[in-house]
């Protein structure tokens, strides 16, 4: 029950941090993470559901996915008084309203026949937007769940705040890719750097760059490694899904270079990561990998448009060599840019073979603390 007139026959506090920890077994990248809890007329979890990533099922239809799955074989037996009309889903962002690469959970929810709907962060995305009115004009009876526990609403948004941003300026979602030894050096005094990491972790950040639209790297990357930026499997073939490959900065790309492969390929002739970010949009790119090297990672750190970091470190020292990022130009500790650890996924911190990986992103902007 609740205080602010709409009575609910559950803890939103507890369903609504389940479905959000559910949000959190995803991955980030072109999609929001999004988990969704369906609960009966007495209070009880029917299904849990949650979105794998661009292309999968939404939350939403994972739920009401496995709700079928049981009702198919009576695990869950409906009576009078408790069938779907009596049900509540719990979903941690406003159900889509539109055709993407999946059907719009509206029209599933509604066939489904779910009474209630309670959802944490609106849907601000132009196209998606406008579930929880369309839901309402159906007859069935929306909450948003900032009128009923705002402190969840809140912690709904905040998990994907660094996604709600890139969607606002227009840009793809951006993964760092940075792969390093104990002393934060990317390669040798002689440019020599493969390989620092090793096959499991290599193995790993071919995932990130499966999952991914786009990988970016630097014309002094591709001048000094000659990389392919493919993503391959852990037999060396490559993954069915191929990200565009891209080749940022001024200088011409050798017409040999590996990196043109089989012309899924693009050079973005500019020094200026938000122009970058914008010749990807325009080619439809959500999800871009950055790969490197230092002077790329630090414009795109600089100008705050890393929305998460894979950082492999590998147990070796160099004590020379090319520092993994340029100087930034910041003078003292408390310009520092922060961020903190995210579990979402795999989990924040994992050991990869003899390396360690760690999953990170922007800190977000958090009203100034009192001094102490
Ligand atoms: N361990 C790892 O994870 C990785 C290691 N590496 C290693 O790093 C080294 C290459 O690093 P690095 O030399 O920094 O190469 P980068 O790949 O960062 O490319 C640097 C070049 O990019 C262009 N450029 C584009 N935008 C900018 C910008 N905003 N600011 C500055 N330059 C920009 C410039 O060339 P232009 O004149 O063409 O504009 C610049 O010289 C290699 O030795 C490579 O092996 C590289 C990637 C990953
Ligand atoms: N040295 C280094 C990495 N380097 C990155 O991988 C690129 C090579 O890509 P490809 O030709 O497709 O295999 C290289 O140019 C650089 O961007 N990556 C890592 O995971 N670990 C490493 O130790």
């Amino acid at each position: 029950m609740t205080g602010s007139g709409h009575s609910l026959n559950f803890d939103l506090h507890e369903i609504g941090g389940r479905a959000i920890a559910a949000a959190r077994l995803g991955v980030r990248g072109a999609n929001p993470i999004v988990g969704a809890i369906v609960v009966d007329a007495a209070g009880r979890i029917l299904a849990v559901g949650h979105h794998r990533g661009a292309g999968t099922a939404h939350a939403e239809a994972d739920a009401l996915a496995q709700l079928r799955a049981d009702l198919d074989s009576g695990r869950i037996d409906i009576r009078d008084g408790n069938g779907p009309a009596d049900w509540t889903m719990v979903v941690t962002l406003e159900p889509c309203n539109h055709t993407g690469r999946t059907g719009p959970c509206t029209h599933a929810i509604r066939d489904a026949g779910i009474g209630t709907i309670v959802y944490g962060a609106q849907d601000e995305t132009g196209e998606a937007a406008g579930g929880a009115a369309w839901l309402a004009a159906q007859g069935r009876r929306v909450i948003a769940g900032s009128d009923v526990d705002p402190a969840w609403a809140a912690a709904a948004r905040r998990a994907n705040h660094r996604w709600f941003a890139a969607r606002a300026a227009g840009r793809p979602f951006t993964s760092l890719h940075l792969a390093q030894t104990l002393d934060g050096r990317i390669a040798a005094p002689d440019g020599t750097s493969q390989w620092i990491t090793g096959p499991a972790s290599r193995h790993h950040s071919h995932g990130v760059r499966a999952r991914a639209d786009a990988i970016l790297a630097g014309t002094g990357t591709i001048l000094a490694d000659d990389p392919r930026l493919t993503a391959r499997l852990a037999d060396g073939t490559d993954a069915h899904r191929q990200p565009l490959r891209v080749v940022m900065g001024h200088r011409d790309v050798p017409a040999d270079a590996a990196v043109i492969g089989d012309g899924r390929f693009l050079h973005v002739r500019t020094r200026d990561p938000r122009e970058a970010l914008r010749e990807l949009a325009s080619v439809g790119v959500a999800h871009a990998m950055i790969e490197g090297g230092a002077a790329i990672a630090g414009a795109f750190l600089a100008a705050d448009l890393i929305d998460e970091i894979w950082l492999y470190q590998a147990p070796m020292v160099l004590g020379g060599g090319r520092a993994v990022v340029v100087d930034l130009g910041i003078e003292t500790l408390a310009s520092a840019k922060r961020f903190e650890y995210d579990d979402v996924g795999e989990g924040a911190v994992q050991r990869c073979g003899d390396d360690v990986v760690l999953h990170l992103g922007p800190a977000p902007a958090e009203p100034a603390q009192p001094k102490n």
